[in-house]
């Protein structure tokens, strides 16, 4: 059987040069570009790439997946910087190539997955509901892509449950002291030495409190998922946004 012809985009930084060694260890897949900043895109053309894995920065994203939906490369992209009109022009581009697919994943990690899962599933059941994302500090952005999905999902479901607003009596605050406000969740970003990826869900009740934690200890983490969304992304056409469609969690 053929192997499935990858390429990595971003192959020579901390999660990039992680996919690229996990391509290459992964038998049924042929590593057949690993591109850097400032590397020609039509090499993926010219290698005859099936599937681009990216893996750069916000302001690459775009540019290489204009280019990979035009060459009718599937894509399987972990860089964050989402917003609705990001996504909008994104299937735009799709629309135009039907037979492309293109999976977003604000994480690979399962546990972090099932943390997005279960807070979901919690969240219309208590009063309170605040996230907290701790990173290592070379990260570039502030919230999380996985926190802001995370706090997305729960005020989707509060919503839908007709849950009441949150209790609060701050009456004055330093700016910034109650987080960022994504949908209406709380979202704290801490940058510290020593920690890669981790989040907290806190859930609090009359009398209870339901925390939901998850820990990224090493890139190592992102892998599987990478591995299973770019197998999985040739067979389905246009934007699939979470990897949680791609393990039926969806
Ligand atoms: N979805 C997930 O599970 C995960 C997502 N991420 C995200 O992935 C992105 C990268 O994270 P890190 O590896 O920590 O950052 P990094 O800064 O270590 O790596 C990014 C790399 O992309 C390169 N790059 C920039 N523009 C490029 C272009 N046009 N073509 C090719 N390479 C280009 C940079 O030179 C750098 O080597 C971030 O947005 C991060 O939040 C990181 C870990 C897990
Ligand atoms: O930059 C990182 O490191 C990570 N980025 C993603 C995010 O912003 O959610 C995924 C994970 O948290 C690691």
């Amino acid at each position: 059987m053929s192997k499935l012809r990858v390429a990595v985009l971003g192959a020579k930084g901390r999660i990039g040069s992680e996919a690229v060694r996990a391509v290459e260890a992964a038998e049924d897949l042929e590593l057949v570009a690993a591109l850097g900043r400032g590397d020609k895109l039509e090499t993926l053309a010219e290698q005859g790439a099936q599937v681009a894995v990216e893996l750069t920065t916000p302001a690459s994203v775009m540019g290489n997946l204009d280019f990979c939906v035009r060459h009718g490369i599937h894509a399987v992209v972990g860089t964050t910087g989402w917003t609705e009109d990001r996504l909008g022009q994104l299937r735009g581009w799709l629309a135009d190539f039907p037979g492309t697919g293109v999976l977003i994943a604000p994480n690979f990690s399962l546990g972090a997955v099932l943390t997005m899962k279960f807070a979901q599933l919690a969240a219309p059941y208590f009063e309170s509901v605040e996230v907290v994302e701790l990173h290592h500090p070379n990260k570039a952005d502030a919230p999380s892509g996985t926190a802001t999905r995370t706090a997305q999902l729960i005020a989707a479901a509060r919503e839908q449950a007709g849950s009441a607003p949150q209790p609060d009596a701050t009456a004055t605050a330093l700016d910034g002291a109650r987080g960022a406000d994504v949908d209406g969740i709380p979202v704290h970003s801490v940058r510290l030495r020593g920690l890669l990826a981790h989040q907290e869900v806190l859930l609090g009740g009359e009398g209870e409190t339901l925390t939901v934690r998850h820990d990224s200890l090493h890139h190592s983490s992102f892998m599987p998922g990478i591995l299973l969304a770019a197998r999985r992304v040739p067979t389905v056409p246009g934007l699939t946004f979470g990897l949680e469609h791609f393990l039926d969690l969806g």
